[in-house]
């Protein structure tokens, strides 16, 4: 933030949804894919810029994606979403000395390696769903903030939920229940814990590896064990639990926002004067809405102990 004629200003400049594809061959022939779309942020010193007409100082935002593109060329390596944003957040603010910081989001795309009769294919793959996402902020002192997560996790389940003992007053016409289905669209968003760039781990692909495992985790507990399932009273109760293996799996994580919507599927029944029973409802024929829908979210976070 800056003062210029009695004012505040606030600013930054960067480069949005740089996609990117890129390909590795490996040894035995194997292709390795991934697929981003890189948002780019600079905090820098570039004020005459704003107030003076003056570029000197400015860092063009075809040159940051042209970045993307260099970079994406020198990794000669398979490496994760965060790995590359820590790259690029790295290389612009020790390359410019205007840049005090920079921020670097990367949504990857779900390519997934396809099977062939049961056999891993070389080189061909497959869209998925829900996508791996990280943001990345970066300062000239190697200070480092970073989050992953998931968007558009969508899960459902027929059985074992539930929503009862909630409020009732004039307006309430929801009945109580113990058995419906419980849909919903996760976004996940969870803090790394490592904050400078020395302190990261080295073992290659270790955030992709991370990423599989927290996927891993929230599933496991939304849905419980494969025979029997888990019972939900509530998405609230579900997401606590799910937000909570993930603390009590992975030590580097320190907090954890869960954005569940709850995707209402609505019993049908259906009658007429002359006809009272056309459909009757038996926990079978339902219909599916995602308008209105509930909003649920939550941040879990570990309480720091005080020394
Ligand atoms: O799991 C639920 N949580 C709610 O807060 C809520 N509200 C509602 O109408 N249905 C549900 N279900």
């Amino acid at each position: 933030m800056a003062e210029v004629n009695g004012l505040k200003l606030e600013q930054r400049h960067g480069k949005s949804r740089v996609r990117v594809a890129r390909v590795w061959k490996s040894h035995d022939g194997k292709y390795h894919f991934a697929e981003w779309s890189v948002n780019i942020s600079l905090l820098s010193d570039c004020l005459p810029a704003y107030v003076a007409g003056d570029n000197s100082d400015i860092v063009a935002t075809d040159t940051m994606k042209n970045t993307v593109y260099a970079k994406a060329k020198e990794c000669s390596e398979q490496l994760s979403a965060e790995d590359f944003a820590i790259i690029l957040a790295k290389h612009f603010t020790s390359f410019y000395q205007q840049v005090t910081a920079a921020i670097v989001d990367i949504v990857e795309k779900p390519w997934e390696r396809i099977s062939i009769k049961g056999q891993h294919h070389e080189h061909g793959f497959k869209l998925g769903s829900e996508k791996h996402t990280t943001e990345v902020m970066v300062d000239k002192s190697g200070t480092l903030r970073m989050t992953s997560g998931i968007e558009g996790l969508s899960v459902l389940k027929t059985t074992k939920s539930g929503f009862e003992g909630f409020i009732r007053d004039k307006y309430t016409m929801l009945p109580e229940t113990r058995e419906r289905m419980m849909a919903t669209e996760v976004t996940a968003s969870w803090r790394y814990s490592f904050e400078s760039l020395s302190s990261l781990p080295l073992k290659p692909l270790y955030f992709t590896e991370r990423y599989m495992d927290v996927k891993e985790v929230l599933l496991n507990t939304f849905f419980g064990p494969s025979k029997g399932g888990v019972y939900s009273p509530s998405v609230q109760a579900t997401l606590y639990e799910m937000a909570k293996a993930v603390l009590g799996r992975f030590p580097d994580i320190s907090f954890i926002q869960l954005k569940m919507p709850n995707l209402h599927f609505l019993p049908v029944n259906l009658s007429s004067k002359d006809n009272p029973v056309i459909v009757k409802f038996d926990n079978d024929v339902y219909l599916p809405t995602d308008e209105p829908h509930g909003t649920i979210q939550a941040t879990l976070n570990r309480i720091r102990s005080k020394m």
